[in-house]
C-alpha cells in the first residue's frame, strides 16, 4: 500500500513540476517524455515488470544512416551513440557526407533512447580535412547551394542537439573539422595532431558562426589571434588554449574518455540539461535560423569572386604538390 501511495505521490509530482516547466520552454510534451523524465528519476523500478524491461537497453546497435560514409553505432545498455565519419582519404565534408551527418544526428535527436554522442574518423590520423575544397572551386551553382544549406543545417542539428555530445578527435581537425568538433560539447584529442580554423590561411573568411562555435570554447582574444592568423594549434597547444578539454593516448582512450563524460549526465535531469544548453547557445542557434538565407547568399557571391577562386586553386595546388614530394 506504502508503495502505491508513494509511486502516486512521486508520479503526481513529476507531471506537475513537467508541466510547471513547459510553458517557459514551450516544449511539447507526451508519454514517452514523461517515461525518460520517470526513468532519469530512478522511478521506472516501480512501474509494471513489463514497461520497465522494455526500457532496459540490451545490446550495441549499428543503426541505419543509409550511407557507408557515416557509420551510426548505439551502445543499447548505455544509450550512448558514435557517428564515426568515414570517407577516405581525409573525410572532407562534401555534400554527401554531410548528408550523412545530417541524417545520422536527425535521426539521434528522434531516438529516445540516445543518451549521448561520440563523434570521430574512421581514418588512423584524420579528424575530418574540414570542407572539400572542389565543392567551393568551380561551383556548380544548384550543387554547392545545397552543399551550405546542408552545412548550415549540420551545424543546427549538432550545435543546438539536445543529446550531450562529445568530439573524439583521433587525428589533424582543420577548419570544417574543427567546426565539428566545436558544435560538440567537450572534445577529446589524440596526440600530435592539429587543429583550428584556419580559413585566412586559405584566403577565405570563416563566417560569424564558424567564430561563434570558438568563442563558445576560447576567450575572445585567444579567438581573434587564431582566427585572424589563420592558426593551427598542435594538441598540447590547443589544451593550453581551452581548444579541446582533454588528451587521449589513441583512438580507444579517446572514446573510453568520451563515455566517462557522458556518463555524468546520467544523474542530471535531461530537460534541466538540454535546457541549459539551448539556453546558453540560443543567440547563436537564432541568429542562423533567421539568417539561413543570408548566410547562403553571402557564401555564394562570396565564392564566386575570382580572387577566392584564385586562392582556393593556389591551396589546392599546395595540396596535391605536398603529395607529390
Ligand atoms: C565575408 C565572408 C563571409 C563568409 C564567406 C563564406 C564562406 C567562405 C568560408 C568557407 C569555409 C571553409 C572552411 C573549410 O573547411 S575549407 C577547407 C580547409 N581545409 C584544410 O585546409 C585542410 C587541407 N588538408 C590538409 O591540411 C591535409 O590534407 C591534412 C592535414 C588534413 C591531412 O594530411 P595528409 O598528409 O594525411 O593528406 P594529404 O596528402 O594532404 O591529402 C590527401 C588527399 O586529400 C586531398 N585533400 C586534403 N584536404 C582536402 C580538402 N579540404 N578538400 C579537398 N581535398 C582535400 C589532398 O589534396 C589529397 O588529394 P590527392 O592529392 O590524393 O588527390
Amino acid at each position: 500500500m506504502l508503495p502505491t501511495m508513494m509511486f502516486v505521490i512521486d508520479t503526481a509530482g513529476l507531471v506537475l513540476r513537467l508541466f510547471l516547466l513547459l510553458p517557459i520552454y514551450r516544449i511539447k510534451v507526451n508519454f514517452l517524455d514523461f517515461v525518460r523524465y520517470a526513468k532519469m528519476m530512478n522511478i521506472t523500478r516501480q512501474l509494471r515488470p513489463s514497461l520497465a524491461k522494455a526500457l532496459m537497453p540490451t545490446a550495441m546497435r549499428a543503426m541505419s544512416a543509409d550511407s557507408k560514409l557515416v557509420e551510426l553505432t548505439m551502445n543499447e545498455k548505455t544509450g550512448i551513440a558514435t557517428v564515426t565519419m568515414n570517407r577516405p582519404p581525409v573525410n572532407s565534408l562534401n555534400l554527401e557526407l554531410l548528408q550523412g551527418l545530417l541524417k545520422a544526428f536527425e535521426g539521434l535527436e528522434d531516438d529516445r533512447k540516445c543518451r549521448g554522442m561520440i563523434l570521430t574518423s574512421s581514418s588512423p590520423t584524420v579528424f575530418s580535412a574540414g570542407l572539400d575544397i572542389m565543392e567551393m572551386y568551380k561551383p556548380k551553382p544548384d550543387r554547392v547551394k545545397e552543399f551550405w544549406t546542408t552545412l548550415q543545417d549540420v551545424w543546427l542539428a549538432l550545435y543546438g542537439s539536445s543529446f550531450p555530445t562529445v568530439a573524439a578527435i583521433n587525428g589533424h581537425s582543420p577548419a570544417g573539422g574543427c567546426l565539428l568538433s566545436l558544435c560538440c560539447e567537450y572534445r577529446i584529442m589524440c596526440p600530435n595532431y592539429s587543429i583550428g580554423l584556419n580559413e585566412t590561411k586559405l584566403g577565405i573568411v570563416a563566417p560569424k558562426w564558424f567564430m561563434s562555435s570558438m568563442l563558445g570554447a576560447i576567450p575572445y582574444r585567444e579567438a581573434e589571434l587564431a582566427l585572424t592568423s589563420g592558426r593551427m594549434f598542435s594538441t598540447d597547444e590547443a589544451l593550453k588554449i581551452g581548444l579541446i578539454d582533454e588528451v587521449a593516448s589513441d583512438k580507444a582512450d579517446a572514446i573510453a574518455k568520451s563515455e566517462k563524460f557522458l556518463s555524468q549526465f546520467a544523474k542530471i535531469h535531461p530537460i534541466a540539461r538540454k535546457l541549459t544548453k539551448l539556453n546558453l547557445r540560443h543567440s547563436a542557434l537564432e541568429w542562423m535560423q533567421e539568417n539561413k538565407e543570408l548566410d547562403l547568399n553571402i557564401f555564394i557571391s562570396f565564392v564566386g569572386q575570382p580572387i577566392v577562386q584564385k586562392s582556393l586553386e593556389k591551396y589546392l595546388e599546395g595540396l596535391k604538390a605536398k603529395q607529390a614530394k
